[in-house]
């Protein structure tokens, strides 16, 4: 990780409105994110990370504040993001699917198609470049989405949940192999997810979010040196006291976001 900031949110609101009435997002909220660092938001349902993230991917625009990504290259799309489901485009192939985002770019085709097989390899789906979607696992779904953002090279990557809908065995599989990816290229991640054990897995620090709506309330540094597993962060006493803190958090912000 560097010292430079390559995401800077600076007092960002928003408020959706409506016909009768409004709703605000989340509220005030700033952070910044090093260049290379892996940063996973957590909140209770409703708090705005989503709206967060999709303000970052150019999809909404803020109220209030205002944020900036911090570009190393011209060449190079500011960010790419990874959803949970839908991701990918059902009438591509796998191997067209990863290459989208170069294609819409025009790049060269030699450079698509070496870019396009490093990353099908990395995800382990390079037997499989022919298929289409609909005959695949919703794991391997997941991987042609991970695939195609890492193969796109952005400035930063934005990750809304991309293991929630998948079974324990494959999401396990699925973060080790985002970590090894993520360790050779060093992206700036941004993730969101409600599992405390991802975020413990994953992140170099984890930021909470209070109930709706939604402000940052607490920020915690994982100490845990990398590579890491799962093992390792369950085998760990300190990764244990962190997960009860979270959890403490999460606990009263969920109860206050019912009541
Ligand atoms: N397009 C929209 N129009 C109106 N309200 C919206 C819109 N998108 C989100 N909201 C509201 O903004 C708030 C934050 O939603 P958001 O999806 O960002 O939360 P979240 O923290 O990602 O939730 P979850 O963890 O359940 O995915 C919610 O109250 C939601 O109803």
């Amino acid at each position: 990780m560097s010292n430079e900031v390559k995401i800077s949110i600076e007092d960002l609101t928003k408020v959706f409105y409506k016909k009768n009435n409004s709703v605000t997002a989340f509220k005030n909220v700033s952070l910044e994110v090093k260049e290379g660092e892996f940063v996973c938001l957590v909140g209770p349902s409703g708090c705005g990370k989503t709206t967060l993230l999709r303000i970052l991917a150019g999809l909404e625009h803020p109220s209030s504040g205002q944020f900036s990504i911090s570009a190393d290259s011209d060449f190079r799309p500011l960010q790419s993001m990874v959803f949970q489901e839908k991701g990918v485009i059902p009438w591509l192939t796998v191997e067209e699917n990863v290459a989208f985002g170069l294609n819409m770019r025009h790049l060269p085709k030699e450079f698509i198609r070496k870019q396009t097989d490093i990353y099908l390899k990395k995800v382990g789906l390079r037997n499989f470049s022919k298929l289409y979607p609909n005959e695949l696992s919703g794991g391997m779904k997941q991987r042609i989405s991970i695939a195609r953002a890492f193969a796109n090279d952005p400035e930063i990557l934005l990750m809304d949940e991309p293991f929630a809908a998948l079974d324990e065995q494959n999401k396990f599989i699925l973060q080790e192999e985002l970590l090894s990816i993520w360790s050779e290229t060093k992206k700036t991640v941004l993730f969101i997810t409600h599992s405390i054990d991802e975020a413990l897995l994953l992140s170099d620090r984890i930021v909470l979010m209070s109930a709706h709506p939604g402000k940052i309330v607490h920020e915690i540094k994982v100490p845990i040196p990398r590579p890491r597993t799962m093992e390792q962060v369950r085998a760990n006493a300190e990764m244990a006291e962190q997960f009860i803190t979270i959890w403490n958090h999460l606990q009263q912000e969920v109860q206050r976001s019912r009541g």
